[in-house]
């Protein structure tokens, strides 16, 4: 197999794709050269058992057609590692990297969502660090990754591979308190591995002890690109060719990985790999589509203003399906955390849409329907986010509403279901959303709420590709028609009394919710095919019905805010300007 994956002209990075019929080593790799409540308490609960423990491997009730018959022991790598990992099998990509990795190919990797993608890259990168004949002086090892909470996962994961004293590990992030002593503790102690987000890496490059930085990375060897299509796209490319330029010139082993790669993808890489070749390894069969095949999928088409109430009847539906046996037809039907094992991420446009949502679901008269409810944002401080998402991490059942910073990467075990609320921004971001239930070859679910004008977003052409996606309500005289049909009534009554209160004592998040549908949904025209026009009619008719504002004006807007959204003499907005106290607050965040 070595000898397959041995380089390929520039022009045409080889391709090595894993079928799932039979174990790998067995498999003869393809080369390419290509490169109310009274409703709600007459509601039987469903009995099911109890959902299996998803932080083990895959039972024989999982699906285990990702996993190879490769053991861990069986790998040539040290002893010390071998007996720290948890894992008896490798997954497919496990088994189709780790040797080639080992051997010092530079890889660009895909593989499905939660089939064991960070243990591929850490442990050929931690062993070939170990193997050095002289430990070097500076950082072996380099992962990048587009967010915080992952930075952190991945520096977690590299920890229980080898004790503190055999591998130290930093963490460089944004958002810390002490910026200034955080890169005092980078430059004065060894590591071995650093994993960190570009942004900060890149502040430390260009900062005044960049000459220190550069030496840090001396005897770079093995540099990890994790969800490397994000970190890719436009967003993180100006940090990450600074960050990667500054690195020492010297030949390093370059291992880029994602769900996610596209042709495109495929192109750019190449600039990151010093414009030479690399191994494409691929564990997606031919076509196969890279959602997992006992993910169930479906779609809800409702109206904006629906979807807040469907939602809801979405989670307490899901809190009776994974009730704990104990609770019987006789027991209170309102199926709180401490009786179900319900486990749902709720994904919205916008870190904006999560506050308002939050604010929604979190009121005395809903919250005592749901299991605990969480938020997880950016606009959210650093440790409110790592606390958000260490409480997900640990409950047995909780009710997480997220923007896309939780969308990659990140590993909550146990999640039953993935609501994604509205369009999200690509194809790619809808599969990586899906891909926080099912994992590690657990059971899980998936379902997206569009109003009746997202719908193109379901036959786009990505899509089709990505996806088979089939309707929640497959005639509208089912059981589960009916069954949703009465708690979204019955929801739509709560959610409206809780508007009424919010437009009256926060109406600051409401204009906020307001001004994020106009960001987001201006980006989202073309597939809407929405004139200027039609996108602020839609939003002030999204203000009135779905966020519940009450004045004759839609929220204000600033004028600053209407020119970066290309919407200046746009007809229909209420353009305020600042006051001179709210002017300075902006200077001085500027
Ligand atoms: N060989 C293995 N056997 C069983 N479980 C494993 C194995 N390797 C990894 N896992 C577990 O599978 C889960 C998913 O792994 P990981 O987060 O690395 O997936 P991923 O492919 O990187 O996912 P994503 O695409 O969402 O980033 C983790 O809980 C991890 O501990």
């Amino acid at each position: 197999m070595l000898r397959l994956l041995a380089r390929t002209s520039a022009s045409s990075s080889s391709i090595l794709r894993i079928t799932n019929q039979m174990p790998p080593r067995f498999k003869k790799p393809k080369i390419q050269h290509s490169a109310s409540t009274a409703t709600l308490s007459t509601a039987t609960p469903t009995i099911e058992p109890a959902s299996p423990d998803f932080s083990r491997p895959a039972s024989s009730s999982g699906d285990r057609s990702h996993f190879s018959d490769r053991k861990f022991q069986d790998l040539a790598i040290s002893l010390k590692l071998k007996q720290n990992i948890k894992h008896e099998f490798l997954t497919e990509v496990q088994a189709a990297t780790i040797e080639p990795a080992l051997a010092g190919s530079d890889l660009l990797v895909q593989a499905k969502t939660g089939t064991g993608k960070t243990i591929a890259f850490l442990l050929p990168a931690i062993e070939k660090a170990l193997q050095s004949p002289k430990r070097v002086k500076g950082t072996p090892i380099l992962v990048l990754s587009p967010t915080r909470e992952l930075a952190q996962q991945i520096s977690k994961e590299a920890q229980t591979l080898l004790p503190q004293s055999d591998l130290r590990i930093i963490t460089v992030t944004g958002g810390t308190s002490s910026p200034v002593k955080d890169l005092e503790k980078f430059l004065t102690s060894r590591h071995d591995i650093v994993v960190a987000t570009p942004g900060r890496l890149h502040d430390y490059f260009t900062g005044s002890r960049s000459a220190e930085v550069h030496e840090k990375f001396n005897g770079l060897q093995t540099l990890v690109l994790d969800e490397v299509d994000r970190l890719l796209d436009g967003g993180f490319a100006r940090e990450l060719d600074g960050v990667v330029n500054m690195l020492p010139k010297t030949k390093r082993q370059n291992l880029f990985f994602s769900a996610t790669i596209s042709n495109n993808i495929k192109q750019v890489a190449k600039r990151y790999n010093d414009g030479s070749e690399y191994v494409f390894v691929s564990t997606l069969k031919g076509d196969e589509m890279n959602v997992h095949q006992h993910v169930h999928q479906s779609y809800i088409i409702a109206r904006f203003e629906n979807h807040i109430p469907t939602l809801l009847a979405l989670l307490h539906l899901d809190s009776i399906k994974h009730a704990l046996p104990q609770v019987t037809t006789t027991t209170p039907p309102n199926i709180n955390g401490s009786q179900t094992l319900s486990k749902v991420m709720v994904f919205f446009p916008t870190a904006r849409h999560v506050s308002f949502a939050t604010e929604v679901l979190s009121s005395e008269s809903i919250k005592k329907f749901l299991p605990p409810i969480l938020e997880i944002h950016s606009r959210k401080s650093q440790s409110a986010r790592t606390k958000a998402a260490e409480a997900f991490k640990n409950a047995k059942s909780a009710i997480l509403l997220s923007s896309d910073v939780a969308a990659r990467g990140i590993d909550f075990p146990g999640v039953t279901l993935v609501i994604q609320i509205g369009i999200p921004s690509s194809a790619e971001q809808y599969v990586h959303r899906l891909g926080r239930t099912a994992r590690a070859g657990a059971q899980g679910q998936g379902i997206i709420l569009l109003d009746p004008q997202e719908q193109p977003f379901l036959t786009s052409r990505e899509m089709q590709k990505t996806t088979t996606i089939t309707p929640y309500i497959t005639s509208p005289s089912s059981h589960e028609a009916k069954e949703l049909a009465t708690y979204t009534q019955t929801y739509t009554h709560h959610v409206q009394t809780v508007l009424g209160a919010l437009a009256t004592n926060n109406p600051t998040v409401i204009g906020a919710a307001y001004v994020s549908f106009l960001g987001y949904y201006k980006g989202q025209a073309r597939i809407l095919k929405w004139s200027s026009e039609r996108l602020v009619d839609e939003a002030n008719m999204y203000a009135k019905l779905v966020l519940g504002w009450t004045d004759a004006l839609p929220p204000p807007v600033m004028p600053k805010t209407v020119g970066m959204m290309g919407l200046k003499g746009v007809r229909g907005l209420h353009i305020v300007k600042p006051s001179p106290s709210e002017q300075s607050r902006g200077n001085r965040r500027r």
